[in-house]
């Protein structure tokens, strides 16, 4: 998978909406750290993987993707800013369950946060991509749902959003 192309067109994003709001990377940093965190919240309800107490089902597939590939836009985001512009790992089939990836994807998304290095980062992207794997996702979907989305992102730039 390229993955030069997605940071190529996140760093277009991301200087398109600092410019729309006249902001600063500096100024931004650990907003972008929360905002990963939020959303990363927000595809763990969509799978409902930890709601023991409940028989309900996942939400559908293209939901849990949008919620996914929000977070890759946080994440190569945060990649972007600490000067990562590409990402090489490969991705190895994951042994842990679903909420044992969530809580590991938190974990190294506070570790970049501490630490702010390539070796963090990439820690982060790969247990992120695991967690897709685990989620269905190959990463075809991944690479469609992020070009839509980010799509969306720049549409709702010029609504005003
Ligand atoms: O600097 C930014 C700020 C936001 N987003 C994208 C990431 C998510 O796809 C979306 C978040 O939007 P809502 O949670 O507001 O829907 O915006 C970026 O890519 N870069």
């Amino acid at each position: 998978m390229n993955w030069e192309t997605l940071f190529k067109m996140q760093r277009d994003l991301d200087h398109y909406i600092l410019k729309q709001h006249q902001l600063k990377n500096e100024q931004i940093v650990e907003k972008k750290v929360l905002a990963l965190l939020v959303e990363i919240g927000e595809l763990a309800n969509e799978t409902r993987c930890f709601k023991y107490w409940s028989v309900k089902a996942p939400s559908p597939k293209d939901v849990m993707a949008e919620e996914y590939v929000d977070g890759i836009h946080f994440i190569l985001s945060l990649g972007l800013v600490i000067g990562i512009e590409d990402y090489h790992g490969e991705i190895e089939e994951p042994s842990e369950e679903t909420t044992e990836l969530f809580l590991r994807v938190f974990e190294a998304i506070h570790q970049l946060n501490k630490e702010r290095s390539k070796q963090a980062f990439n820690q982060l992207f790969y247990v992120y991509l695991q967690l897709g794997k685990n989620l269905g996702f190959t990463q075809g979907d991944i690479k469609s749902a992020y070009i839509e989305k980010n799509k969306v992102n720049f549409e709702r730039q010029n609504q005003g959003y």
